[in-house]
């Protein structure tokens, strides 16, 4: 038996850069979290504590704020592709990296009905997402490219139904045809491209995702997700799979019989644990191979 060395990557985890653009009078603001990882033969620094080909946390860093004058920050796609590329590229121990991004959004403030020039609320929908994967040099470098959002709050008052279910011993829950659903939904979708309009892709795909959440009428949030994932495949040929999480806000009604009141779906109970976890993907067939898209070296949390 000998003990050896596993998978593993080292990088700075949520670098908070704020990147204005001031070159009008009319300022634009991009706001993420970026976390870098490399990977490589790193295996020098871990058994003998060599730090020859280790690039410094903070030196990527460093180019993490750089970039984001010299190359721009205006989708977080591309902005992520240009990190990753360089650190593959450039960086000769690094054989692979990821870049995971989070974008806060701003909306204008509104001063005698106009949006203003310079100051902004911080806009309290959805968190958009981005993980990057560059490997390997020359003609066998690969590149995978997910977007995504998290926290996006969506509620809808009637259209959802649940009922049928399998019961047993333990079932206790009631059938019913008319509930409110909720969710806050996580989504993450996979490009076969990178030749890609990474902003109109994100609010295209949002807007299917958000539009169909409220026209389907729900038999069960298992098969709201299935249509939301099958529209944004049938919208996007260069989207290969999309995985969604979502949490079932429970909205249960509130007993309102001993103050002799009526409770036509009225007043509720918003529940906030536990909760039911509903995660679902959708793909194309004949998708390509994920390869590490999804996953980070070593499986580490
Ligand atoms: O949309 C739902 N899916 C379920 O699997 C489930 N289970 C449950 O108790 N309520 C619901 N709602």
């Amino acid at each position: 038996m000998s003990i050896i060395l596993g998978p593993h990557q080292y990088g700075k985890a949520e670098n908070r850069i704020v990147r204005i653009y001031r070159d009008s009078p009319r300022h634009e603001i991009h706001d993420v979290n970026v976390s870098t990882a490399l990977r490589g033969d790193f295996d020098a620094a871990h058994l003998r504590g060599d730090q020859g080909t280790v690039l410094p946390t903070d030196t990527q860093k460093q180019t993490a704020y750089s970039y984001a004058k010299e190359k721009g920050l205006l989708s977080i796609e591309s902005y992520g592709l240009e990190l990753a590329r360089h650190f593959v590229d450039d960086v000769e121990p690094v054989s692979g990296a990821r870049i995971e991004i989070e974008e806060f959004a701003w909306e204008r403030v509104l001063v005698d009905g106009s949006e203003h020039d310079f100051t902004f609320v911080r806009k309290g929908q959805e968190i958009r997402t981005a993980a990057i994967t560059v490997e390997g040099s020359g003609d066998a470098q690969r590149e995978w490219v997910i977007g995504g959002f998290k926290d996006l709050v969506i509620l809808k008052t009637t259209g959802s139904e649940f009922h049928g279910f399998l019961e047993d011993e333990y079932t206790l829950l009631q059938p019913t045809t008319d509930r409110i659903m909720a969710t806050s939904l996580v989504a993450q979708w996979r490009f076969t491209t990178t030749d890609v309009d990474w902003e109109a892709t994100y609010a295209g795909i949002k807007q299917i995702m958000v539009s169909t959440f409220a026209t389907v009428h729900s038999l069960a949030l298992q098969q709201t997700l299935y249509e939301m994932g099958k529209a944004v495949l049938e919208a996007y040929p260069f989207i290969a799979e999309i995985r969604m999480s979502a949490p079932n806000k429970h909205h249960f009604l509130y007993d309102l019989a001993p103050f002799g009141l009526t409770n036509d779906n009225e007043v509720f109970n918003a529940d906030d644990r536990p909760y039911g976890l509903i995660q679902a993907s959708v793909l194309r067939d004949d998708a390509p191979d994920a390869g590490p898209a999804w996953t980070i070296a070593g499986g580490f949390a």
